[in-house]
């Protein structure tokens, strides 16, 4: 298309919204100028849905819950008194929390002030908090923050060394909904470990957010935590950003929660109207419907030109790759559906897998993040003109462009500056988007049924490492192969699990399991010494 038509398809579809603060350019996606027309009918019930969740309606199936993250935001929409209620107290037992860490009225267990936030979560329950951190602190943050969010032990390791001398002023937040996940309860154990190790009360330090009546929160309650900060059936892992789960770490960092709110209302606001050109959260839909043509196995790229949106990517990919990721639609038909999404952050992505968007595979489109106000105070002039941020906007523009000359499509974002309201905006752009695109397509967004395969897999795993360590202990001193091994715990199907399960152990030191090395590897021999 010649630069001229460009522009006035540019100027045709901008969405631009000032109290927003936000644009949206899908001028270089190549849907037809009646593609709204037709999609007319099938956005409308998405609407439809949309209103009825909001209302309340038992959007999840399965797991019979209702889905209503948008009442974090606006409790008076909740359906039910006690809802409304429960969240609005829970903002304000937040902010209280956290302005008496922050004024010294709550110390920690040696008296002191909080200097630290540790978080300990997964998936829902540490992406959010990431990304905000990333994207809002600043070094005149109120507590510094961390994460621990896998069961890694070296991660563990490598964190605590970190933190240790500040451990005494370090507060804990242990989120999880289910208050069961592994890698959280962990990581939990493994802090509490450090922390009597290091001879501090634990209890004075750890503030647990879950939901009522978990292991976590029962936990909590019998270990006498510092504080238990609620969470509700009615809202997803991935959409619990607004919740206290995002809220309360940012509280503590000092990042204004309230314009995060804000944001993400008003955005609900301009994403509840019904007209798709005056909804951004529809645009946005609309388009993965046209690229992907309702029926997924696409990839989206997402190159936001600022560091501090560097971990959108990561929250969104499990934001829609969870959400949007299904084997089987609402009739139970198998559409494997789903879109994959990438990306870090321009100009970096400009020298690394940029050059496979442009030469490689069509099978993505990209949505590219600007950035209008670059830097709070003057640049330095770096040559006639031109200063830094004036590179970063160049490059944005400059690889755009390249892709659309190479007939790839993409969506452009604009956003004045970041700031908590903008991010606030942005999580609900994407969660309502999310929410259109899989009506569109008749897929059940909000549950995760096949997460708990690899967990289940996983224990089954654990039981199978407990038997061989309880078989090489009742047999001191004596050598097995590992199919001997196999054969004598009668799990012989299982023998290759049973091998990498031997190579983990022998590497590790905690059940000294040993092996004498056999040219054959399948021929070496296990043991655990005779006392
Ligand atoms: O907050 P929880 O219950 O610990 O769950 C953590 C994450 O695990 C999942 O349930 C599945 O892996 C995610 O949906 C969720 O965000």
């Amino acid at each position: 298309m010649e630069q001229s038509a460009l522009w006035d398809r540019y100027k045709k579809y901008l969405y631009l919204n000032n109290t927003l603060g936000i644009y949206i350019d899908i001028s270089r996606m190549n849907f037809s100028d009646n593609y709204f027309e037709e999609i007319k009918p099938k956005i409308e019930t998405a609407f439809k849905d949309m209103e009825s969740l909001e209302k309340g309606a038992i959007a999840n199936p399965d797991e019979k819950r209702m889905v209503g993250h948008f009442w974090l935001r606006n409790p008076s929409l909740a359906p039910k008194p006690e809802i409304r209620e429960e969240i609005s107290e829970t903002i304000l037992k937040i902010k209280e929390f956290s302005s008496k860490i922050h004024k010294g009225e709550i110390l920690s267990s040696t008296g002191k002030m909080f200097k630290r936030v540790l978080l300990v979560g997964i998936g829902g329950s540490a992406l959010g908090p990431q990304f905000v951190a990333n994207a809002l602190q600043d070094n005149d943050t109120k507590l510094q923050i961390s994460f621990l969010d896998n069961t890694d032990p070296d991660g563990f390791d490598r964190l605590f060394a970190k933190i240790k001398d500040e451990l005494d002023q370090t507060i804990v937040l242990v989120i999880s909904k289910s208050g069961g996940t592994k890698e959280t309860s962990n990581g939990m154990e493994e802090t509490k470990e450090i922390f009597s190790k290091t001879n501090l009360t634990f209890s004075k330090h750890f503030v647990a957010i879950t939901g009522k009546y978990s292991k976590l929160h029962k936990l909590a309650l019998q270990e006498d935590w510092l504080e238990i900060f609620p969470l509700w059936d009615f809202v997803g892992g991935r959409t619990s950003e607004t919740s206290a789960v995002g809220l309360l770490p940012a509280a503590l960092q000092g990042i204004d929660i309230d314009e995060l709110l804000r944001g993400a209302k008003e955005c609900d606001e301009q994403t509840r109207r019904n007209d798709i050109c005056q909804n951004p959260a529809a645009i946005l839909a609309l388009m993965w419907y046209y690229f992907t043509q309702g029926v997924g196995g696409k990839e989206m790229v997402i190159i936001p030109y600022n560091d501090r949106l560097q971990l959108f990517s990561k929250y969104l990919q499990q934001l829609i790759m969870e959400s949007l990721g299904k084997e089987k639609d609402l009739n139970d038909n198998i559409v494997n559906q789903g879109i994959a999404v990438y990306g870090n952050k321009g100009s970096t992505d400009q020298h690394s897998y940029v050059q496979q968007l442009l030469d490689g595979p069509d099978n993505y489109f990209i949505t590219f993040m600007e950035v209008l106000k670059k830097r709070s105070k003057t640049s330095i002039i770096l040559e006639d003109k031109v200063t830094s941020g004036d590179y970063l906007h160049a490059f944005l523009l400059g690889t755009r462009n390249a892709l659309t000359k190479k007939q790839k499509q993409s969506i452009t974002i604009t956003v004045d500056e970041i700031t908590p309201y903008s991010i606030g905006v942005l999580i609900a752009l994407y969660e309502r988007a999310v929410g259109l695109y899989a009506s569109l397509v008749n897929i059940n967004a909000y549950h995760q049924p096949s997460v708990e395969s690899g967990k289940k897999i996983a224990t089954l795993t654990i039981n199978l490492q407990k038997d061989l360590l309880s078989f090489l202990d009742n047999n001191r001193g004596k050598k097995y192969t590992p199919l001997e091994i196999a054969t004598e715990i009668g799990q012989n199907t299982e023998i290759e699990t049973i091998f990498k399960t031997l190579q983990h152990l022998t590497a590790n030191m905690n059940f000294n399991v040993e092996k004498d090395n056999h040219e054959d590897v399948f021929s070496t021999k296990y043991f655990i010494k005779a006392n």
